[in-house]
Parts: C-alpha cells; sequence; structure tokens
C-alpha cells in the first residue's frame, strides 16, 4: 500500500473528474488503481487528473491524465478546468502553467468563477492526428459507418488538440444517432493508430454548434473540452463557422475561440463534489469527513 494522496471529485460539465494531489512524491496512479476507481460508482470518473512537481521551469505543475480505462491521454480540457479551480482555492493565486503530453498550456480563473485555458494550437497533418494512411486534405476523410450506399455517419473532419479527433457532421438531432453503438466502431477504426475521441456535430448557425462525444478510453461522457475546441477548429476551417462560437456539449455551453495567434482558448465553469484520500497503488479511498476542510 502507497502513502494516500489527497483528491477531489470534481466535474466540468458533467464530464467526471478526479483531481489526484501528488506532489512531492514520485509515483503515479497505477492503472489498476483507476480502473478500481473507476468501477465504484461513488468515485466513477472519466479522467483523473494527477497534479504532480512540475519537471520543467517556468511551469507550476506537470499533469498526467489517465482515463477511466486506465491509458494516458494527451489533453483534458475539463479535467484542466477542475485543475486550476482546485489549485486557486488552494493557493489564491488565478493563473497557472501546466505541463501535460499536449505541451505547455496556460490556464485561468476569471472574476465571474469561469475558467479559460489555452489549448494550444490545433494541428491538421495525417501524421499529426495520426492516421494510419496519407491524406491532403484532413477537413474531410473519407471514412464511413453504415450501409455503403446510405452511410449513417460519413466524411469526418479530423483535428489534433494534443488528442486524436473526428468530428462526423449532421443534419439531425444529435441525440437521434446510436454514439454508443457507432462510437467504439470508430474509436478503434484501423485508420486511427492511436484511436480518437468520436464526436458527432449539428451547427445549427456561425456561433452555434451542438455536439455529443464518444471519448477514447472513456466512453460516453456529458462533456469534453478537447472536443469542443476540436469542432469548433473544424468548422472554421469548413468556413461554416466565426472564430468565436458557443459548443453545447450534453452538459452544457463551453466558450471557443481560436485566437488569431492559432491558440484556442475554452472558458467553462468547474465543481467539486467531495474531497478524499486515495491509495495511488490500488485505488482504495475513503471520503473526507463533512465539516473537515
Ligand atoms: N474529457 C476530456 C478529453 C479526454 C480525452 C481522452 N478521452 C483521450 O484523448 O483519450 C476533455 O475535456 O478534453
Amino acid at each position: 500500500m502507497a502513502a494516500p494522496a489527497p483528491f477531489a471529485k470534481m466535474n466540468g460539465l458533467g464530464n467526471q473528474i478526479i483531481v489526484a494531489d501528488m506532489r512531492g512524491r514520485a509515483d503515479r496512479i497505477a492503472p489498476a488503481a483507476a480502473i478500481a476507481l473507476a468501477g465504484d460508482p461513488a468515485t466513477a470518473f472519466d479522467q483523473i487528473m494527477a497534479i504532480h512537481d512540475p519537471r520543467v521551469q517556468g511551469t507550476d505543475n506537470y499533469i498526467e491524465i489517465i482515463n477511466c480505462d486506465g491509458t494516458q491521454a494527451q489533453a483534458c480540457g475539463n479535467g484542466t478546468r477542475c485543475v486550476v479551480q482546485a489549485l486557486a482555492a488552494e493557493t489564491g493565486r488565478s493563473a497557472f502553467t501546466f505541463q501535460t503530453l499536449a505541451g505547455i498550456l496556460t490556464a485561468q480563473e476569471h472574476a465571474d468563477g469561469l475558467i479559460s485555458v489555452d489549448m494550444g494550437e490545433p494541428r491538421f497533418g495525417w501524421q499529426d492526428i495520426p492516421l494510419a494512411e496519407e491524406f491532403h486534405d484532413t477537413r474531410m476523410i473519407e471514412l464511413q459507418i453504415g450501409p455503403i450506399d446510405a452511410p449513417v455517419l460519413h466524411s469526418p473532419s479530423v483535428v489534433s488538440m494534443g488528442n486524436p479527433h473526428a468530428i462526423f457532421w449532421v443534419d439531425r438531432d444529435v441525440w437521434s444517432y446510436d454514439l454508443d453503438r457507432f462510437g467504439p466502431l470508430l474509436e478503434n477504426h484501423p485508420i486511427f493508430p492511436e484511436r480518437a475521441n468520436i464526436s458527432i456535430a449539428q451547427i445549427r448557425s456561425r456561433s452555434e454548434v451542438t455536439i455529443r462525444t464518444w471519448e477514447r478510453g472513456a466512453g460516453l461522457t456529458r462533456a469534453c473540452g478537447s472536443a469542443a475546441c476540436a469542432t469548433a477548429v473544424a468548422a472554421i476551417r469548413l468556413r461554416r463557422m466565426d472564430r468565436q462560437v458557443t459548443v453545447h456539449v450534453p452538459g452544457g455551453p463551453l466558450g471557443i475561440e481560436w485566437r488569431d495567434d492559432n491558440h484556442v482558448v475554452m472558458t467553462g465553469p468547474a465543481e467539486w463534489e467531495f474531497s478524499g484520500t486515495l491509495d495511488p497503488a490500488t485505488g482504495a479511498w475513503t471520503r473526507d469527513t463533512e465539516g473537515v476542510a
């Protein structure tokens, strides 16, 4: 058994997040511990955001992101907002710089409690996503699901926000598609050698789009921040939306801006639910007693 680590169960628009405090220690949360925590209804999560000591100068922390199947993710927008809220409450600071597998990102809590995360620059090259074969134009790639002459979903845009995303554009209500059926097939399609997060998106105007996401390594979630960024960027590349948009995910709205300097900034809320301590080796956990800070 490892020394217990403090954690907070939080959510970002219903994206279930565990923020774990792994500062001042050398171990990491084991995949088996993540799978155990994911299997317990009280701690079921989509991603763990493990806050570690900084590894490079100029950053506040290294953040390891773990999906509920125990695999690592490069980016998690909603989880990053939860980390910011937790650290802001602890330190009284409002601006942070984190290192993740997707690179270095900055984030800020605003006076109204909303949090903005600079998710960095999107990448569009087929090797960057990555795709298994060369596609010159990733605004739309050849991929379809359903009957060959009447595909249910086809011609997605693909984008890397540090993690791989495919966005299928649909005309009908996003809830009328069996994403729980198509999601796993598309996530694991051979065209995506590192698998992919799969979204379906209905553009409603030049500034509003509604999406649902099947997340790589996590399945259906109520919100996926990096998918919201990827969708906005892909729609803007297709000249179907303006550079500042609202992306409606099942959990609520996220503001996304693709700035002129090519950075994508996501703004939204984070919510604390309860705190406790967990064993990073096994996932055994206890809840803090009510009333104790
Ligand atoms: N929920 C996250 C994304 C997790 C990404 C993960 N499922 C992967 O890329 O493996 C978000 O808010 O951006």
